[in-house]
């Protein structure tokens, strides 16, 4: 048998729009065999300050300095020089290679939104190639786990202009469900029983920039009663078959230790924000809070943790910002349970799952994340699968670059066949 030729041939990036109408990059990777894997990068809005650089083009006039011009001619020049002639096979050598041509530690130069979109068209090509599903060739294809979707039906925030709560995002996530399938389908039919309670209640149903309604509420808590509500009025039960999951977000709100609750005209420090939690906790299904604290506020993390971490799982996203170091270091002080996972903080498909391996090795949680500013892209279904992580959110059940993740493992789903199991309650590890 002839053995296919998985040597990277040529690599072309070029610009295109995401979600909120800002240029992004997309990099097509072909092999000598002829396979072609194509990807493209996201971009965050309430983006920790230490995540790896997103590089941009900062000059004013083309899309108001958002251009992407200068990471697009780094992969159509050094990055394709680079990277020519190397096996896509071996992710792993194709990522060091991008990580040693870049030579800093936050990507500074050549972009993570440069080496994100070549590192996954790299393995979109491979798999491609060897004639396997993308989950397959990421994984083990016998123990493929499709995951809770934490769906964003209710938008705050940056993500809604600051015009509803101060917390970023409320989550449903079904982990009650028998599969994922129905997951999303009671996910769907929550969202629209929300929508209709909020028209019942004159709020305006629009919608902020992962989808979910973005409501010019009076509190941080409202929200959640408007999603038991929702809950209920669906026909499902909070807690035993929904839980909430939450992204305050909250580095977007502090300054200098205080975090200041415009909504409710509150200014809390880290002691006063736990006793908040603790009583939503208290109070609602809540399995999940993500940015509880501020991203380098780590006491603060800390005394959330040891406030609640054994019933709720604590997310750090600005805080570790899918970085091993920073992991690490929550790791051995305790300040979190669980790490959100964006490959574009962080820039490659290796450290990316590395920093999966790390978090699970420790048991803590690991939840795959999109970002608000999307594209059609769904590589992170794939890995979700392929990683076992158990949950992700891609944002509301509504919108083309947020559904398209969702649609994607229903595909998987059925690519999986009797082998595919749904994660339900055990996604959410406390
Ligand atoms: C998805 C998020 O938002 P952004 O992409 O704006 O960082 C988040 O904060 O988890
Ligand atoms: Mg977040």
């Amino acid at each position: 048998m002839t053995q296919i030729d998985t040597t990277i041939r040529s690599i072309h990036a070029r610009e295109i729009l995401d979600s909120r109408g800002n240029p992004t990059v997309e990099a097509e990777v072909t092999l000598a065999c002829g396979a072609m894997g194509r990807a493209a990068s996201p971009s965050g809005a309430s983006t920790g300050v230490h995540e790896a650089l997103e590089l941009r083009d900062g000059v004013i006039g083309r899309y108001n300095g958002k251009g992407v011009q200068r990471p697009v001619s780094l992969i159509n020049g050094e990055i394709r020089d680079a990277l020519t002639g190397l096996d896509a096979g071996g992710q792993q050598a194709v990522d060091e290679a991008l990580i040693r041509l870049d030579g800093t530690a936050n990507k500074e130069n050549l972009g993570a939104n440069s080496t994100l979109a070549v590192s996954m068209a790299v393995a979109r090509a491979a798999a491609a190639a060897a004639g396997r599903r993308l989950w397959e060739y990421l994984g083990d294809p016998t123990e493929p786990l499709l995951p809770v979707p934490a769906m964003n039906i209710l938008n705050g925030g940056v993500h809604a202009n600051w015009q509803g709560p101060d917390f970023q995002e409320y989550m449903i996530a079904p982990y009650g469900a028998p599969t994922f399938a129905e997951a999303l389908r009671w996910g769907a039919e929550i969202y629209h029983a929300l929508k209709t309670l909020l028209k019942e209640k004159g709020y305006s149903t629009g919608v902020g920039d992962e989808g979910g309604f973005a409501p010019a509420v009076s509190s941080n808590t409202e929200p959640l009663d408007l999603i038991v509500a929702a809950i209920e009025r669906a026909g499902y039960r909070p807690g035993q078959e929904i839980g909430i999951a939450l992204d305050p977000a909250s580095s977007s709100f502090y300054t200098d230790g205080a975090y200041e609750l415009r909504t409710e005209g509150l200014t809390l420090d880290a002691a006063g924000m736990v006793d908040r939690y603790r009583e939503l906790a208290d109070t609602y299904p809540i399995v999940s809070i993500e940015d509880g604290l501020a991203e380098d506020d780590w006491d603060g993390w800390k005394l959330l943790n040891d406030a609640i971490g054994d019933r709720v799982e604590l997310v750090g996203d600005d805080l570790f910002v899918t970085n091993v170091n920073r992991i690490e270091r929550g790791i051995r002080e305790g300040t979190a349970n669980a790490v959100l996972i964006k490959p574009n903080q962080i820039g490659t498909v290796t450290e990316t799952i590395a920093a999966v391996r790390l978090a699970h090795k420790n048991s803590w949680g690991a939840m795959v994340s999109h970002r608000s500013g999307e594209t059609v892209d769904t590589f992170i279904a794939d890995f979700t699968v392929a990683m076992r992580t158990g949950h992700l959110k891609a944002g509301a059940p509504a919108r083309g670059e947020r559904v398209e993740k969702y649609n994607q493992l229903l595909r998987i789903e059925e690519e999986a066949g009797n082998a595919a199991r749904y994660a339900g309650r055990k996604g959410f590890i406390r």
